[in-house]
C-alpha cells in the first residue's frame, strides 16, 4: 500500500542552515534575484539573457542561466530520454512534454531551482516560453516569498512573424507542417505578461546589445548591481 501525499508531507519538516541568505550574499556583495525571460520561440530570450549573462559576469556578478533547451536535457528531459534508463512507467510519470500541464510542471521544477539558486545570492537568468501566465506568476509569488521583489519578468515581445521568418531549428516549418503539436504561437496559446517589469520590444530592429542594456539598467537602477 502506498502512503498518501499528505502523510508523507506531515513527515518533511523544514530545516533552517546556520549559513543563511544573507551570510551567503554577504560573501557574494550582492543579492541574488531571478531574471525570468518570457516570449515565444526565436523572440531572443536565450540570446539576450546569455548577452547579459556575459556584461555582467565581466563585472564580477556571481550569475547562472538556466536556459529552455538545455532544462529539457536533464531536470526535465522528455519521456524518450528517460525511457532507456529508467523504464517506461518512471518516463511516463516524470518525463516531460509541451501539453499544457507538462510546461506546467516544467516551469514549477525551474521556478524551484531559480528560487533556490536566487537563494544562495545568485543573479539567476532563465530563459523559457513559459507560456502561461498562471505558471510565471507562480513562480513570482515563491520568489518574491522572502520578502524583496527578486522577480523580474522579462517580456521578449517578439511579433510572431518575426520569430518565425528567424525559425532558427526549422521548429516552425514543421509546426505549420503539423509534425510539431502544441507549438507555442501555431497551434498553443502564449499568454502574455500583463505587466512584467521590462517589456523588450524585439520588433523594433534593436541589437542584442542594445537589449541586454536595457534589463542592465534596469538592475542597476533598482540597486541589483
Ligand atoms: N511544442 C513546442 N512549443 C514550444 N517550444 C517547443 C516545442 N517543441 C519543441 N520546442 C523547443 O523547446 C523549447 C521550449 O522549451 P521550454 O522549456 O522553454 O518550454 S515551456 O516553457 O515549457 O513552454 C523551445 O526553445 P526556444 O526556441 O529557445 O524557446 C523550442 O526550441
Ligand atoms: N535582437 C535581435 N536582433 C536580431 N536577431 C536576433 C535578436 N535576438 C535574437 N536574434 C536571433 O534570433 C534567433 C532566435 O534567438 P534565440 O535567442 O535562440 O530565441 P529564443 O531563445 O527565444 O528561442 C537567433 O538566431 C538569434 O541570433
Amino acid at each position: 500500500m502506498s502512503e498518501s501525499s499528505s502523510d508523507i508531507s506531515d513527515d518533511i519538516v523544514w530545516h533552517e542552515h546556520s549559513v543563511d541568505r544573507a551570510l551567503r550574499e554577504k560573501v557574494l556583495g550582492q543579492r541574488g534575484c531571478v531574471v525570468w525571460f518570457t516570449g515565444l520561440s526565436g523572440c531572443g530570450k536565450s540570446t539576450v539573457a546569455n548577452a547579459l549573462d556575459v556584461m555582467l559576469n565581466r563585472q564580477g556578478r556571481a550569475t547562472t542561466l538556466l536556459d529552455g533547451d538545455n532544462v529539457r536535457h536533464g531536470l526535465c528531459a522528455p519521456p524518450a530520454v528517460l525511457a532507456s534508463e529508467h523504464g517506461e512507467e518512471f518516463s511516463q510519470r516524470f518525463g516531460l512534454g509541451f501539453g499544457a500541464v507538462d510546461r506546467e510542471e516544467n516551469i514549477r521544477r525551474i521556478g524551484s531551482v531559480a528560487a533556490l539558486m536566487a537563494g544562495a545570492g545568485l543573479i539567476t537568468l532563465t530563459a523559457f516560453v513559459s507560456p502561461y501566465r498562471k505558471d510565471r506568476d507562480r513562480v513570482r509569488a515563491i520568489v518574491n516569498e522572502t520578502g524583496g521583489d527578486d522577480f523580474i519578468e522579462v517580456f521578449v515581445d517578439t511579433p510572431l512573424e518575426i520569430c518565425e521568418s528567424r525559425d532558427p531549428k526549422g521548429l516552425y516549418k514543421k509546426a505549420r507542417a503539423g509534425e510539431i503539436k502544441n507549438f507555442t504561437g501555431i497551434s498553443d496559446p502564449y499568454e502574455s505578461p500583463e505587466s512584467p517589469e521590462i517589456r523588450l520590444d524585439g520588433g523594433a530592429g534593436r541589437s542584442v546589445v542594445e537589449m541586454a542594456t536595457e534589463v542592465a539598467e534596469y538592475l542597476k537602477q533598482h540597486n541589483r548591481i
